[in-house]
């Protein structure tokens, strides 16, 4: 099977879901904020702050190309999208899986989170912008599940029976 990677908003659950997807499918996951985590010896927020966001997408798209591409689930970094490149070789090489969510619930799931630099650096107004912008970018995926009223459990059975009934 080709690679399955989980694109969405900061919040959509890509690294939940796709953990639960993984055990259920009995596939490796990989994430790829975890696995720059680990290369480079800093946490994301480390990275922004002291190599900026423009290094930290130099990695995404680095890291992006040399994970496997089959018999694999790759949770992405909600920003992962901005780069042409990144969605091009996602598209051509896996199962695109968009988890949409509504950005009132986006903000729930992240309310107590302090992890992330975007979501620190901005006010919601400025998250809703991004947001925006990156809509037509997710929605280019082969696949969009809504997330916003669902729970773990019930997001990775829909994307089991799409992925069995599907030409995937
Ligand atoms: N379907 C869901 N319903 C409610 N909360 C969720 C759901 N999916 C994820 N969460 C919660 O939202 C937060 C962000 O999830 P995470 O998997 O880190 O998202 P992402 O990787 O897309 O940024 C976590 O606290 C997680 O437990
Ligand atoms: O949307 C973004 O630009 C980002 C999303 C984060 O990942 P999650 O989508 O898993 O939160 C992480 O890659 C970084 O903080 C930047
Ligand atoms: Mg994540």
């Amino acid at each position: 099977m080709k690679a399955i990677y989980l694109t969405g908003f900061m919040g959509a659950g890509k690294t939940t879901v796709g953990k639960r997807l993984g055990e259920v499918l009995q596939l490796p996951v990989i994430d790829t904020d975890a696995y720059i985590e680990q290369q480079v010896g800093k946490t994301i927020a480390d990275i922004f702050a002291e190599e900026g966001e423009g290094v930290f997408r130099a990695y995404e798209r680095e890291v992006l190309k040399k994970l496997p591409t089959e018999h694999i689930v790759i949770t992405t970094g909600g920003g992962i999208v901005i780069q042409e490149e990144n969605r091009r070789f996602m598209s051509n090489h896996g199962i695109v899986i968009y988890l949409h969510c509504e950005l009132h619930e986006l903000f729930r799931r992240l309310a107590d989170d302090a992890t992330r630099p975007l979501l620190m650096e901005n006010k919601q107004s400025q998250m809703k912008q991004l947001f925006e912008q990156r809509l037509p970018w997710y929605r280019q995926a082969h696949i969009t599940i809504d997330t916003t009223n669902r729970t773990v459990d019930d997001i990775v059975e829909t994307i089991v029976s799409l992925l069995k009934s599907s030409r995937f």
